[in-house]
């Protein structure tokens, strides 16, 4: 069978469902090379096995709000592959959250978790709930009525959720007191737990910390650094913060951050103080990224205009972008602009943020395109440090989590470079890399363990 005639085979087989088509068409593009010289792939099925989920779980969830009335909410968890481990993968909470959405993510999630190189499977979950506007009492009877369903599904050794939008140390903390509960055993059933109670240092900073040291390993290769450069972040989120941190760490000078209602533009730079109130907003007072400007009023506001193709954000002048949002926030005019604006590099924070014909454009120009899978795999990493130091009782310091967090992210990326040269890819073509490396990973493990 042609990858067209696989492709067409999972289309019909999903109907309708964009996104996670959008992420399968992608990887099958980019194993050609693989698959030629592996037939036994194709013998085994294997692509079409690893677009089939292992088990998909989608409940009710009924909750009460304050006012007394029942709310129903749809939750699921998308149990993807485990042939290198457990399931592992974030919960979202957002109203976009569909089946689609959910198979994308845990499909994407399969290939990042095989390159951290630790023992973890792909799966991803989530619900249709919207936490914003939502009282701390809301939450916390969302977050126990979603476990009171999940809780029989995951478990230490099988399937270890952690955050994702909408998702972070709050609804972590709810959900692992419902699971205690219900199960009455403590164990690292989810990670971005608090730090006193199981989790790891540097889980919080580690998808974004992650991100900008893949950013600097990039740079580095091509003999440049990220010292001095201007850099637009989308997203306020947990990603968006601890990247913006890094990247002041290192010398470079984030200008934007946004929300889903617009974007700030400060054209001095968002230092640490800056980022500490932007933390404040987002994280304390639940506030809008609009409340920037109250305090900084010599930073520009520009609201969001969905019926644009384009965000102008991206029209900022930079040399490096991180899109740290959701998916598909980078279209082709997008890119067309980061191109006309001298852009070097866009390194993915997000899952999917940059769309198929957008990367096209940034790879004809030869821009450093790198993709989420490979360079925001440090939350996930980080993830497998806390399941480690779970399962052997101990808390490694925030020193010694960030010194793995660094190897891993420079091993990812010398792993991509490797495959590069192995294949014969172009010599910027970090997506191809990523997805054939993680796919070998991947194929061998259930190649070993049977058609199961
Ligand atoms: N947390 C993690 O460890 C990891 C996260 N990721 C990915 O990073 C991205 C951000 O996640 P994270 O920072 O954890 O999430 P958060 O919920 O902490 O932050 C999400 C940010 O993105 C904005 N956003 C969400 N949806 C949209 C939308 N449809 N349009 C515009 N802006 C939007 C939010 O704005 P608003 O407040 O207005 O909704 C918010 O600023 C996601 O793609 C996630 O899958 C990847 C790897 C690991
Ligand atoms: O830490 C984890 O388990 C999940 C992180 C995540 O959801 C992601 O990498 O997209």
């Amino acid at each position: 069978m042609s990858e067209n005639e696989l492709y067409d085979r999972i289309e019909k087989r999903n109907p309708n469902e964009t996104e996670f088509l959008q992420a399968v068409e992608e990887v099958i593009s980019s194993i050609g090379k693989v698959l030629k010289k592996h037939p036994e792939y194709h013998q085994l099925k294997i692509l079409e096995r690893l677009a089939e989920p292992e088990r998909l779980i989608s409940f009710r969830v009924n909750w009460v709000d304050d006012e007394g009335n029942v709310q129903v909410n749809r939750g699921y968890r998308v149990q993807m592959n485990s042939a290198l481990g457990p399931y592992k993968g974030g919960l979202r909470f957002h109203p976009s959250v569909n089946q689609s959405i959910l198979k994308f993510l845990a499909f994407e999630q399969v290939f990042k978790n095989a390159l951290t190189g630790l023992p973890l499977g792909g799966g991803k979950g989530g619900s249709d709930f919207n936490p914003k506007e939502k009282s701390d009492q809301e939450i916390m009877r969302f977050c126990q009525a979603f476990m009171s369903e999940l809780y029989r599904h995951i478990g230490h050794f099988t399937d270890v959720p952690a955050g994702d939008i909408g998702v972070g140390s709050r609804e972590i903390g709810y959900l692992f007191g419902a699971y205690k509960k219900l199960q009455n055993e403590f164990t690292g059933v989810l990670t971005g737990k608090g730090p006193k109670w199981g989790g790891s240092p540097i889980r919080p900073e580690a998808t974004g910390y992650g991100l900008v040291y893949f950013a600097e390993n990039m740079m580095a290769s091509n003999g440049e650094s990220l010292e001095g450069k201007t850099c637009i972040v989308s997203g306020a989120g947990n990603v968006a913060q601890y990247a913006v941190e890094k990247l002041i760490q290192l010398g470079a000078k984030p200008v934007t951050m946004s929300d889903s209602s617009g974007f700030i533009y400060d054209e001095e730079g968002i230092d640490e103080e800056k980022l500490e109130h932007i933390m404040y907003i987002k994280n304390v007072s639940r506030g809008r990224i609009k409340e920037y400007t109250e305090k900084y009023s010599k930073a520009k506001y520009t609201e969001t205009d969905s019926s644009k193709d384009f965000k102008p954000i991206w029209e900022t002048k930079a040399d490096c972008a991180f899109p740290c949002a959701t998916q598909n926030e980078v279209k082709v005019k997008d890119a067309k602009n980061l191109k006309k604006n001298g852009i070097k590099l866009l390194a993915e924070g997000a899952n999917m943020p940059t769309m198929a014909d957008a990367i096209d454009v940034l790879q004809e120009a030869k821009i450093l395109y790198a993709p989420g899978k490979a360079c925001n795999a440090g939350g996930v990493a980080v993830s497998g440090l806390e399941m480690t130091q779970n399962r052997m009782g101990v808390y490694w310091t925030k020193d010694e989590v960030d010194e793995k967090l660094k190897n891993i992210m420079k091993r990812i990326h010398d792993d991509c470079r490797k495959t590069i040269e192995e294949y014969e890819l172009n010599s910027h073509d970090y997506l191809e890399a990523a997805n054939i490396f993680g796919f070998l990973k991947v194929a061998d493990a259930m190649k070993a363990q049977g058609i199961v």
